[in-house]
């Protein structure tokens, strides 16, 4: 389990996240919504080391991973797929792939025949470069290489923004057979029907602060969006 706990993050003399408590719970999904600027992406790049809490806790499977650097929490099962559709666009597919199986060791290839499984479409476009593909293909290409890490906890920032329909639709399948699967999955995502509809938790975040939270489920979706004021 993942688990944040009173958890403050800013930037120089500003202060965005204010004592955030969140639980990702093992196996499922766990939803983070909130408008633009609420601190999703802030609070995210605490929880994988990329920013440091000025106080409160973060913690993997019990261990206080507070202190340790980006790698040591993503040996100890914590992967992270930023917003953006990251990849080195001048490789292949296949190269920026390769990058990660490698390190892997012997549990290298066959994470790439399970990823290039959940994303079918990949294996055709290997050979291309990066840069050539699409939003959404680079964004199953960075949730595969997310998985070549062999995490416990994949944590997503908006995986599905800015793509068109018909990949946004073969994303949240893979989400789904994922977090079925035994992975835990902490997401940010806009869309509340689909983020609602994945997870058995939800946290709601404004201004740094959680608002709301509860059992995830379709039928919060009225009362999530009210709330919201969407
Ligand atoms: N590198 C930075 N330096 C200073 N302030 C930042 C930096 N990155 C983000 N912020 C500020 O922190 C606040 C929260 O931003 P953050 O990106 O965490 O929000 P978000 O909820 O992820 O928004 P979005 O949905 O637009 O991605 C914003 O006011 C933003 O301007």
């Amino acid at each position: 389990m993942l688990q944040m706990t009173g958890v403050h993050v800013g930037y120089g003399r500003t202060s965005v996240v204010h004592g955030v408590d969140i639980e990702v719970a093992d196996g499922g999904v766990t939803a983070i919504m909130g408008h633009n600027g609420a601190g999703k992406t802030t609070l995210l790049r605490a929880a994988v080391g990329l920013l440091p809490v000025r106080s409160g806790r973060v913690s993997l499977y019990g261990e206080d991973v507070s202190k340790l650097r980006p790698h040591q929490r993503v040996r100890r099962g914590l992967a992270y797929v930023p917003q953006g559709q990251q990849s080195f666009g001048q490789l292949t597919a296949r190269e920026n792939l390769q990058l990660v199986a490698d390190g892997a060791g012997s549990a290298g290839s066959s994470r790439m025949a399970d990823a290039l499984d959940l994303f079918p479409a990949l294996r055709e476009l290997l050979g291309r470069r990066a840069g050539l593909l699409s939003g959404g293909q680079r964004q199953q290409l960075a949730i595969a290489r997310a998985l070549l890490t062999g995490p416990r906890v994949l944590i997503l920032d908006e995986p599905t923004e800015g793509i068109q329909p018909s990949v946004v639709q073969e994303i949240e399948d893979a989400i789904g057979t994922l977090s079925a699967g035994g992975l835990s999955v902490l997401l940010v995502e806009q869309h509340v029907g689909f983020a609602l509809g994945a997870a058995g938790q939800y946290y709601v975040l404004e201004s740094g602060r959680v608002t709301r939270s509860g059992a995830g489920g379709a039928d919060q979706e009225a009362d999530v969006r009210a709330a919201m004021a969407l």
